[in-house]
């Protein structure tokens, strides 16, 4: 099976320009194989992922990546995808993003032999309005222009001139890295498809119609109810662990509906075919156990933020779940609590009851919090409390910063000490 076959195994082909021609190439030599990202953001999400881990895959089977980091393109703005005109951002936003970008890469891409990352802001800042005129506008047609679907779409509400020009500075690329870094392949998203074949066309207008270049495009992915994959109940799900923390990555991931988990397996991981096809039976004979969506969330994990991210995830996870959270570390609580109930208390040992009901108003009454405790429902810091007469002590437990409530089997409080 070579790359190409698996990518279709994977469900991870939308468009090809000459799949024949491609597949060709990828049997013959290691090849040259690119993708765009444009530093609007100063982390990468899931969703920018998704190409990222299919370039990483020419990588693992010995072709060679290229990562173009948009400090150009970002600073005009791609109009794929988005119904109406972007703001423009500043050029201190476009540089701080564009490093933040380049660490991730280098993360993502460093462990597994040569990769390289350029950025087009060297050599699309160095064009005069002559030179680009001259030497580029005069190859692409406006009509040809307007109708890509990026521009067709927008010429309702309007498109500037700016962005109507994207096109043209990403073909650019494709024909400054066709010349000098030997890249014969661009690969996007599907809404790449536009930008892409654009380039092709280019690079056959100066470079002549038998010059071996390539586009790929890969599906927009569905959830399996019809929404948009990648986002979680706080919006994006971002690869920066100060946004989302490693825990929340690993819950994102091992939340995943049944009729999703295998499609993501494939896109996501590096797990083969039969693995996950061993995984696709768990999933029909024994849902409840999740094994497939606990080795996606662990695989996932794994590769973006580490063997120990996943260990802490498993930790906390375990913790959560068995209610004995008073091994749990007060960097893993930070974690695990992200997104919890949180108070305020103050340092000073209470009174169970009072503190229930008035320090941090988890029970709504002195006899529902009475009766609570003496059933069991009240856990703190992980040991269930039965004793009405119990006195909190906040230096207790995790340095003294927290102290976690659980009520229930499920609801959890955490409690920070002023
Ligand atoms: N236009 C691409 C990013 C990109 C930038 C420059 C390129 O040469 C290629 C791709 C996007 O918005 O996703």
């Amino acid at each position: 099976m070579n790359i190409l076959d698996e990518l279709k195994w994977r469900g991870a082909i939308n468009q090809e320009t000459d799949h024949e021609g491609l597949n060709k190439l990828v049997d013959q030599k290691s090849v040259g194989i690119y993708v765009g990202i444009d530093p609007t953001g100063d982390s990468m999400h899931i969703g920018h992922l998704i190409p990222f881990m299919i370039l990483k895959r020419f990588q693992l089977a010995g072709h060679h990546p290229v990562i173009v980091i948009g400090g150009g393109t970002g600073a005009i703005g791609d109009p794929s995808g988005k119904k109406s005109e972007r703001v423009l951002q500043t050029m201190d936003q476009v540089k701080h993003n564009q490093k933040a970008l380049t660490g991730q890469m280098e993360k993502l891409f460093g462990q597994d032999g040569k990769f390289e990352i350029v950025n087009n802001y060297d050599w699309l800042s160095k064009l005069s309005l002559l030179e680009f005129l001259r030497d580029y506008g005069k190859l692409f047609n406006v009509n040809t222009m307007l109708n890509k679907e990026i521009v067709a779409s927008r010429l309702e509400v309007g498109i500037s001139y700016t962005e109507f020009t994207y096109q043209i500075l990403q073909s650019i690329d494709f024909l400054h890295l066709y010349r000098h870094h030997d890249v014969q392949v661009q690969l996007g998203g599907a809404d790449q498809w536009g930008n892409i074949t654009s380039g092709t066309d280019l690079i056959h207008k100066v470079e002549g119609a038998d010059a071996k270049v390539y586009g790929l495009t890969i599906p927009l992915l569905l959830k399996a109810d019809g929404t948009k994959f990648g986002k979680s109940e706080g919006g994006n799900v971002w690869l920066d662990p100060e946004k989302t923390t490693p825990y929340e990555f690993y819950q994102f991931w091992i939340n995943q509906d049944d009729r999703d988990v295998i499609r993501y397996l494939k896109y996501f991981t590096f797990l083969n075919q039969s693995q996950i096809a061993e995984l696709a039976k768990k999933v029909e004979t024994q849902p409840e156990k999740r094994e497939a969506q606990r080795r996606l969330a662990e695989e996932v994990t794994e590769f973006v933020h580490g063997k120990q991210a996943v260990e802490q995830a498993e930790h906390i996870s375990a913790a959560l779940f068995s209610g004995d959270v008073s091994e749990l570390t007060t960097a893993e609580i930070e974690q695990g609590f992200k997104n919890m109930p949180t108070v305020e208390v103050s340092a000073a040992p209470l009174d169970i009851v009072q503190w229930l009901v008035d320090a941090t108003k988890i029970e709504p009454s002195r006899r529902q919090a009475r009766e609570d405790i003496k059933n069991g429902a009240i856990r703190i810091n992980g040991q269930k409390v039965q004793d009405v007469d119990f006195v909190i002590d906040p230096a207790a437990k995790f340095d003294g910063k927290f102290v976690i409530a659980r009520r229930g089997k499920k609801h959890y409080y955490l409690a920070r000490v002023k």
